[in-house]
């Protein structure tokens, strides 16, 4: 009889846990783990963890969820995993009302009568709300009644981007497109569509555009909204998920003098301004639907990084990367978190648009999650990620859940999706890529490709 492997699992999070204190505790400013209670940042928070404190970080909660799932009587679990609604449904009434906003430098709380008054939400609802948040480690309830923030409710605050990430997902589109997921689904056209404006998000909100499109916002300012806090929220996510670790896990200062980096779909240029600032053998291109590229360069890089514009470093140039082709002869063409955004034949279209402008020695760098999957795939190699080991699942299971979470948000807002490293190597092949190396930035990789080698 095939028995649960408990002790295991507990000494895997004891393992984790002792590794990600330790790392803690070696910082100099402040060498200690930070109590939930403290709203101070530690310097910690937006590092880009090292490889192995990332694992360590991914097998602690692994391994917990794969024990309370072992331990735990199915039917709590399950009815837990129903009701986790609540918790999204709790957070856009936190983030619309600015909870978190009124509880700022009130250490010592406020009594929920005043923050009713404040955010004009009814006193004992509103109360319910945080005290359930309370419990999930969200806010803290200092006494009876009196609320306050602390370490996770600190990044709810409206000058955080992570609540604007909070915002798309947990508001309008996200939240509403996921709800029509089934229907779209099981509707006997849509479902079998992998046409971009069959997404569920245009099931949901009626509208004919593709997502991007609609956050051009024409004749529609709740749409430009959006669009806005959009690009505001991809610098929370790109934070929170260590996307930025491009900036550093690539090898950019071994490139030459003058090397043209084009950021296709950079949005307003997070990552290129990066570059450009720890990079100046670099000069950079930005490419993005025209709304984005005027918020670029009208009002995000003459505020944060004008000496690259005086120094004709930097180029804006709008584009449409479904029907147009980038500007030619870069040394690197860089898509991050833009190939996801598509079905297979649009990938294709969009690389192989890429590809006709290549020089020989250009390369493409596709940054998105390579999906891992929960059974073993035979042994890791320099084209696979790390496999966790037994009885963890392979893919670390929750660990590791953003790529799938990631994977079910391109389902639902574009028809796109994440994909498998075969996948990669099939939609290389098909527009004359080769694949030159795996970089694994810790959550998601690198794709590196080359120009195909014509076989005489
Ligand atoms: C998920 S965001 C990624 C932004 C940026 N690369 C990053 O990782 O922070 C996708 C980007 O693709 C852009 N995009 C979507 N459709 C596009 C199109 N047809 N042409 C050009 N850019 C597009 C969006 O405007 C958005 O900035």
């Amino acid at each position: 009889m095939e028995q649960a492997n408990i002790s295991s699992l507990v000494s895997l999070i004891a393992g984790a846990a002792g590794k990600i204190e330790t790392y803690y505790t070696a910082n100099p400013a402040k060498p200690y783990v930070p109590p939930l209670s403290d709203t101070e940042p530690h310097p910690l928070d937006n590092e880009i963890y090292p490889l192995d404190v990332r694992q360590a970080v991914q097998t602690l909660e692994g391994a917990c969820a794969q024990l309370c799932a072992t331990l735990v009587r199915p039917n709590y679990t399950i009815l837990n995993r129903h009701l986790n609604i609540y918790q999204t449904a709790y957070l856009s009434v936190v983030l619309r009302a600015q909870v978190a906003d009124v509880l700022l430098d009130e250490p010592a709380g406020l009594h929920i009568s005043e923050i009713s008054k404040r955010c004009k939400i009814e006193e004992k609802k509103l109360a319910r709300i945080l005290r359930t948040l309370c419990s999930q480690h969200i806010f803290r309830e200092v006494s009876k009644d009196t609320f306050a923030n602390n370490r996770l409710s600190m990044l709810l605050l409206s000058s955080d981007p992570l609540s604007s990430m909070g915002w798309h997902i947990s508001d309008e589109p996200t939240n509403k497109s996921a709800v029509h997921l089934a229907d779209t689904l099981l509707d006997p056209e849509w479902g079998f569509s992998d046409a971009t404006e069959r997404s569920p998000f245009n099931y949901a909100l009626g509208t004919p555009d593709p997502m991007f499109r609609y956050f051009e916002g024409n004749d529609n300012p709740k749409a430009a909204e959006q669009g806005a806090r959009f690009g505001k929220a991809m610098i929370g996510w790109n934070a929170a998920c260590d996307s930025s670790a491009i900036v550093t896990g690539y090898p950019w200062d071994k490139l030459g003098q003058g090397t043209t980096v084009n950021d296709i779909g950079g949005g307003v240029g997070h990552i290129s301004m990066q570059l450009c600032k720890r990079y100046k053998n670099l000069n950079l291109k930005l490419q993005d639907l025209p709304e984005r590229i005027e918020q670029a360069e009208k009002d995000i890089w003459p505020k944060d990084c004008p000496e690259a514009i005086a120094d004709g470093r930097i180029q804006f140039k709008p584009i449409d990367i479904f029907a147009e082709k980038p500007i030619a002869h870069c040394d690197i063409y860089l898509l991050k978190n833009v190939i996801h955004l598509m079905s297979d034949e649009v990938a294709i279209k969009v690389l192989s648009n890429v590809r006709s402008v290549m020089s020989p020695t250009s390369r493409v760098l596709v940054q998105d999650y390579i999906i891992q999957s929960p059974t073993q795939s035979g042994s890791d190699d320099e084209f696979t990620l790390k496999q966790a080991d037994p009885p963890l699942l392979p893919n670390y299971g929750v660990g590791r859940i953003r790529q799938f979470y990631t994977d079910a948000i391109m389902m639902v807002l574009l028809n796109g999706r994440e994909r498998t490293f075969d996948d990669f190597i099939q939609i290389g092949k098909s527009v004359g890529l080769d694949l030159v190396k795996i970089w694994d930035m810790g959550e998601s990789s690198v794709v590196e490709f080359a120009p195909a080698v014509l076989e005489k």
